[in-house]
């Protein structure tokens, strides 16, 4: 059978999200699907952060992707491929464009869109729209929560392998002892481990004051990045990676950034995540465990309608108590407020909280995901066309 060949444009725009999304959608493509899959980036580092492997080379094949570095001389004998996915609406080099003019069999052109829970997505989702100086058209794909959207990127066996690692603690132990992190697995089992990856937010000054004075043991373990900025000036002496610094009852380790595989082991372990942006977003409610979503800010404050959209959702079948405990968290998380209190109720609601988290993953996985939803999309238009 041949291969249809597949391009995915990213560009980086800051953060590790783009190349974080594009990149998983690659690395699952190339490994469940009959496609050949290149990726072209135009930052390499970012991807080399979330995928160690990267060398800093214009080419080369990476999980049977073939990752290509986009740079301003993008080479005219490029020719499309048969399916082209620009990623949050990148703009396509040029000659590439030309070339898809004159192919003789049109490639399917799609843009995959951010994700969000807002309703208008439903409508938006599949939309055509067409490129104003060449004339072809392109399909707006947009994920999402609902069955009239495109779904959120689940690998095949995600679950499976989820929960083979959360009912196996020596995997766990593994884990940490392979990140160098033993002192994790000395905790106590009543120990709150928690994971927390976020941009830079005040808010995080009242949840470290009250993991300090809590009742239990809570360790918080603190992947390298903005939150630290946060973080810090709060301590009497810096946190570096690979420091652990006790205070109370709150014990902090800043652990490296590690691989997106690993970073989905870090999820599945702890007890609690607290997550960002998109990617890490869809990985922690695969995760199903108790997550609290710091969510990529917009101006005029427009990222809490997005924040409220997915609350909606979320939410929609949660008992009154649980739902407004964690809608205040949520919000004034991301507002920068103090979560003291928010944070105390929802605590007194935790194993409600745990089965809200496992319910909510396991109503997300009946929906069809978002390569599958692209893949069958694709042969639907090959179809058409042949
Ligand atoms: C903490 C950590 C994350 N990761 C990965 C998980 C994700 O793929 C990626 C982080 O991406 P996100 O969670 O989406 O958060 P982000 O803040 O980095 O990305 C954001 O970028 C903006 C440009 C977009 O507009 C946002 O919507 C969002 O995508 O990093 C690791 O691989 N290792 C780690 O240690």
């Amino acid at each position: 059978m041949n291969k249809a060949h597949w391009d995915i444009f990213c560009q980086v725009i800051d953060n590790y999200g783009d190349i974080g999304v594009c990149w998983r959608l690659a690395r699952q493509l190339a490994a469940e699907y009959p496609v050949k899959v290149r990726l072209w980036v135009d930052e390499l580092a970012a991807l080399k952060q979330i995928w160690p492997e990267t060398q800093l080379q214009s080419q080369q094949y990476l999980e049977q992707v073939e990752v290509c570095v986009w740079s301003e001389n993008f080479p005219a004998e490029v020719k499309p491929a048969d399916v082209v996915i620009e990623a949050f609406a990148c703009e396509l080099p040029t000659t590439y464009l030309a070339a898809m003019q004159v192919k003789a069999q049109p490639s399917v052109w799609l843009n995959l869109e951010y994700l969000s829970a807002e309703d208008w997505v439903e409508g938006c989702h599949k939309m055509l729209s067409m490129h104003p100086s060449t004339g072809m058209n392109k399909t707006f794909f947009f994920p999402g929560f609902t069955e009239k959207t495109g779904g959120i990127l689940r690998e095949k066996t995600l679950l499976e392998h989820r929960a083979a690692f959360q009912g196996d603690y020596s995997k766990q132990d593994a884990f940490f002892s392979q990140l160098g992190l033993d002192q994790v697995n000395q905790r106590t089992k009543e120990t709150l481990l928690v994971s927390l990856f976020a941009y830079e937010n005040t808010a995080v000054a009242s949840l470290i004051h009250t993991w300090q004075q809590s009742k239990t043991p809570v360790m918080c373990l603190v992947p390298f990045g903005k939150i630290l900025t946060s973080l810090n000036p709060l301590l009497n002496k810096p946190l570096e990676v690979g420091q652990a610094q006790q205070i109370g009852a709150l014990t902090l380790i800043a652990i490296p950034f590690v691989s997106q595989q690993e970073y989905d082991h870090l999820l599945w372990a702890c007890d609690l995540n607290f997550i960002r942006g998109e990617d890490s977003f869809v990985r922690a409610q695969w995760a199903a465990k108790p997550m609290v979503w710091h969510i990529y800010p917009q101006d005029e404050d427009y990222h809490m309608v997005k924040l409220n959209a997915f609350l909606a959702h979320y939410l929609a079948k949660t008992e009154p108590m649980l739902q407004s405990a964690l809608s205040n968290l949520w919000q004034v998380w991301n507002q920068g407020g103090d979560v003291s209190e928010h944070w105390q109720t929802c605590l007194k609601l935790w194993p409600q909280w745990q089965r809200q988290s496992q319910s909510w993953c396991k109503q997300l996985s009946q929906q069809n995901d978002l390569s599958s939803q692209l893949f069958d999309f694709c042969q639907k238009r090959a179809t058409e066309k042949g």
